[in-house]
């Protein structure tokens, strides 16, 4: 199917709304809605419970797409366990927003993360490994996020996060973050130097 102009969220937004449909998890049901960025074709999905769109701060987490760890029960991350975690707290408040980004690799993709990842086995970080394959440390977009979640009428978020950056971006886009919520979970021996390089290195919280 052809993205048409109609869908496009706002006039000056890259982001088209394509489809939604039920989705039925483990943890309950949610509504999923898919878009389309027009300019790469990139394909982003929203996962959504209750009414999003009643002006209240909604629980959400923005969460950016981790093939290995979201998919492949990787341990050398904590992606897995945070979307399995903020899935099941929107579902036990009845309300909230997931929006999944396909940035994968902190938008280098999942080929570029396989290389870093060679890198980290030989002893880089998660931070220098990128660097050496001279790509951004981290190449994500979160306007898309912005777009998204004006498309599904939410203004305010509690935000599920241990990432300081991701709240300041999304405030600076108009995203009013009333709210973080750590995300500590899914920690483990294989991805202790990784959690702590996330703190020493991008600032996370440790709360
Ligand atoms: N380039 C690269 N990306 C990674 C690596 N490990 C995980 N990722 C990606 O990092 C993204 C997740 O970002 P994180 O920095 O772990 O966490 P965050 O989403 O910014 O912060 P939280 O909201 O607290 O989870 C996903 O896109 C993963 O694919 C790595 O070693 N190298
Ligand atoms: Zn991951």
């Amino acid at each position: 199917m052809t993205t048409t102009h109609q869908n496009q969220i706002k006039d000056h937004s890259p982001v088209c709304f394509i489809a939604s449909c039920r989705l039925p998890t483990q943890w309950g049901e949610f509504t999923m809605y898919g878009f389309e960025d027009v300019r790469n074709r990139q394909e982003h999905v929203a996962l959504t419970v209750g009414n999003i769109a009643s002006g209240q701060a909604v629980l959400g987490r923005i969460h950016s797409e981790c093939l290995t760890g979201d998919a492949l029960f990787s341990k050398r991350c904590d992606c897995g366990p945070q979307l399995e975690a903020a899935m099941k707290a929107v579902q036990q408040a009845g309300c909230g927003v997931i929006v999944y980004l396909r940035q994968e690799g902190r938008g280098i993709g999942l080929l570029n993360k396989i290389r870093a990842y060679k890198l980290q086995d030989e002893g880089l970080d998660t931070v220098d490994a990128n660097l050496a394959l001279g790509l951004p440390v981290d190449a994500r977009d979160f306007s898309l996020a912005k777009d998204i979640l004006d498309y599904l009428g939410i203004h305010s978020v509690q935000l599920m996060t241990n990432n300081p950056q991701k709240v300041a971006t999304l405030q600076a886009h108009g995203i009013n973050v009333v709210n973080r919520i750590p995300l500590h979970v899914g920690q483990n021996p294989e991805n202790q130097h990784y959690l702590y390089t996330k703190i020493e290195k991008l600032k996370h919280f440790t709360d």
